[in-house]
């Protein structure tokens, strides 16, 4: 007979191992399965040629979605588009390569209608392509402010709002955007980082409220914690065309195969909003969400660390985890 104790540690233990919110974990243990609910879908990835874009082109691909890979750089497209046909039974023509820049936002008419003129339709839209931030904001150009909101929330904007046009017309479709924990929370170093991701998350949530006519078109957000990725190997620094002179160690973050696979298990079950992350993060998304008085107290605490840290030309992530080491270079 299990105590009361019995269960409260169980329960205790679970949430310790628990790395998404209750209602995607749910989804992932009971809901529709991806290899089912996606199957023979079009699902068009932006971002797709590294990191969780790329992860999500192989796993999409062996639940039998047709895909549409878009990035900047076409070859690495067709990599990934190789990989995609070896893992899967998908025919060459169920994989379109479309070279796509978010910033472009001119071209993204013409980018939809090709689309549509391969598959006739589009299912799902992955709004993934992103880049991050690293630095202070006092010592940081304007102009990375606004180059992050160009990329992150305006380029984002303006594909939805042509694949909208079509998902209104066939009256189904999900559009699923990948936010961040930064989109929810405060996230220092990362000031213009985390108001486009922001700037996403009231965009996307005021948009689900305009389409309550439209039961069957789904508007998703992907808020992941620390992943695997290229993500701040690419950031912005200072200055625009500065590359970040750390990029750091990825031991303490989330697998993109993991992240993936819970994006899948949300989008096959059309869950509106996930939040991903391991421990202590998940933990940082119900503070905020619960206890914003002490979710602030520890914020400042943390992000006190980081900040010093980074001033010191340490690295900002791994240096919540270790004790600090001086870069040798
Ligand atoms: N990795 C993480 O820790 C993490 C956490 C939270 C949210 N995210 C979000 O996940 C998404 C994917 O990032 P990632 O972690 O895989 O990083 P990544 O750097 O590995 O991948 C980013 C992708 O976006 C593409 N991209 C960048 N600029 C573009 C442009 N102008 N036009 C078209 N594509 C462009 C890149 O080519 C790449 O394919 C981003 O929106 C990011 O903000 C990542």
């Amino acid at each position: 007979m299990c105590t009361v104790k019995q269960l409260h540690e169980d329960m205790l233990i679970r949430f310790i191992a628990a790395d998404a919110d209750l209602t995607l974990l749910w989804a992932a243990a009971v809901g529709k399965r991806p290899g089912v609910a996606l199957r023979q879908k079009v699902v068009w990835i932006t971002g797709a040629s590294s990191g969780i874009g790329e992860e999500l082109a192989y796993q999409l691909s062996a639940s039998g979605a047709r895909l549409v890979l878009s990035a900047r750089r076409e070859n690495e497209l067709h990599r990934v588009k190789r990989k995609c046909l070896e893992l899967s039974s998908l025919e060459d023509e169920d994989i379109l390569v479309l070279p796509l820049d978010l910033l472009d936002r001119s071209s993204h008419r013409e980018k939809t209608d090709a689309v549509l003129q391969h598959f006739s339709k589009i299912d799902v839209l992955v709004n993934n392509s992103g880049r991050s931030q690293r630095g202070l904001f006092l010592n940081t150009d304007i102009d990375v402010y606004s180059s992050l909101m160009e990329l992150n929330y305006l380029g984002t904007v303006s594909i939805t709002q042509h694949v909208l046009q079509h998902m209104i017309h066939h009256g189904d479709g999900i559009i699923a955007t990948v936010s961040s924990i930064a989109g929810l929370v405060g996230a220092p170093l990362s000031s213009g980082y985390a108001a486009s991701k922001h700037a996403i998350q009231g965009f996307f949530n005021t948009l689900r409220t305009e389409l309550t006519d439209y039961p069957n078109i789904t508007i998703s957000t992907i808020c992941p914690g620390p992943v695997v990725s290229q993500i701040v190997h690419n950031a912005f620094s200072e200055q625009v065309n500065k590359p970040l002179s750390n990029a750091g160690d990825q031991y303490h973050k989330m697998s993109t195969e993991r992240c993936v696979r819970l994006i899948l298990a949300g989008l096959s079950n059309r869950v509106k909003e996930m939040w991903i992350a391991q421990q202590p993060f998940l933990l940082v998304f119900y503070l905020w969400q619960y206890t914003p008085t002490l979710a602030w107290y520890i914020t400042s605490l943390l992000g006190r660390k980081r900040v010093q840290n980074f001033k010191a030309g340490l690295d900002a992530d791994t240096a919540y985890f270790t004790k600090p080491k001086a870069k040798t270079s």
